[in-house]
């Protein structure tokens, strides 16, 4: 079976004093998404960017704009993300106390819709919203920071992810974020991961280079 494997680089590593130009040599080398970290501070302890930034970066950029929200209670603000101009946006199951009408919500506005997982929660918590998903976050190391280590428990968690989609024929996209780096990628691509986020890995390194690397390697996961 054909899989379409994308590239996210994470601007949470990036260099704000150069940020436009980063994102443009990643997305010129290559990448097709751009993940958007969006931290409030209360569902993780730290605090990233909001809405005046992605807005900004908005206006000089067309990719792909794939946000994710850990954001308690994410919800409340689905609309200014999709105005601000998310393609996709992930909320946490942890964060929501009503997943299901999150999901709708983000679905209505037109965007694709996405949840994540933290490392502890399973799987299951899926069963009911899976049908309305285009994509679902494993989160390979416990949100908040870029720069972490993948957690190696979280392998089985995606292939056992990867096994339920292709059992139920769904179309639904695997995207894995945390620790993805030269040593963890051939992993995460053989488990069954198709959309890899990757922060530090591609910004603290030559982008460009980096960027095609990956791109390369996971050509070879296409026919899988
Ligand atoms: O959502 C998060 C962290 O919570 C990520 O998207 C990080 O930005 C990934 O960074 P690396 O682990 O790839 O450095
Ligand atoms: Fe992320």
């Amino acid at each position: 079976m054909s899989r379409h494997n994308i590239l996210a680089p994470s601007i949470l590593s990036a260099n704000f004093n150069h940020l436009g130009e980063d994102i443009q040599t990643v997305i010129s080398a290559g990448a097709e998404y751009l993940h958007i970290d969006v931290m409030d501070g209360m569902f993780v302890p730290s605090i990233s960017f909001g809405m005046p930034v992605i807005k900004s970066i908005r206006k000089e950029q067309n990719c792909f704009f794939d946000v994710h929200l850990m954001v308690q209670d994410p919800g409340r603000y689905i609309d200014d993300f999709v105005s601000c101009g998310a393609d996709s946006i992930t909320v946490h199951a942890e964060a929501c106390t009503h997943l299901h009408r999150v999901v709708q919500s983000i679905k209505s506005k037109g965007v694709r819709a996405a949840v994540a997982l933290n490392p502890s929660t399973p799987l299951n918590v899926l069963d009911y919203v899976m049908d309305d998903l285009d994509m679902v976050l494993i989160m390979t190391v416990n949100p908040g920071f870029g720069g972490q280590s993948y957690i190696p428990q979280m392998t089985e968690k995606i292939l056992e992810l990867r096994k339920k989609i292709q059992e139920s024929g769904r179309n639904i996209d695997i995207q894995v974020d945390g620790g993805v780096n030269d040593q963890t990628i051939h992993t995460v691509l053989d488990a069954g991961a198709n959309i890899l986020v990757a922060g530090s890995a591609v910004f603290k390194g030559e982008l460009a280079e980096k960027v095609k690397r990956y791109l390369n390697i996971m050509k070879e996961y296409q026919n899988y």
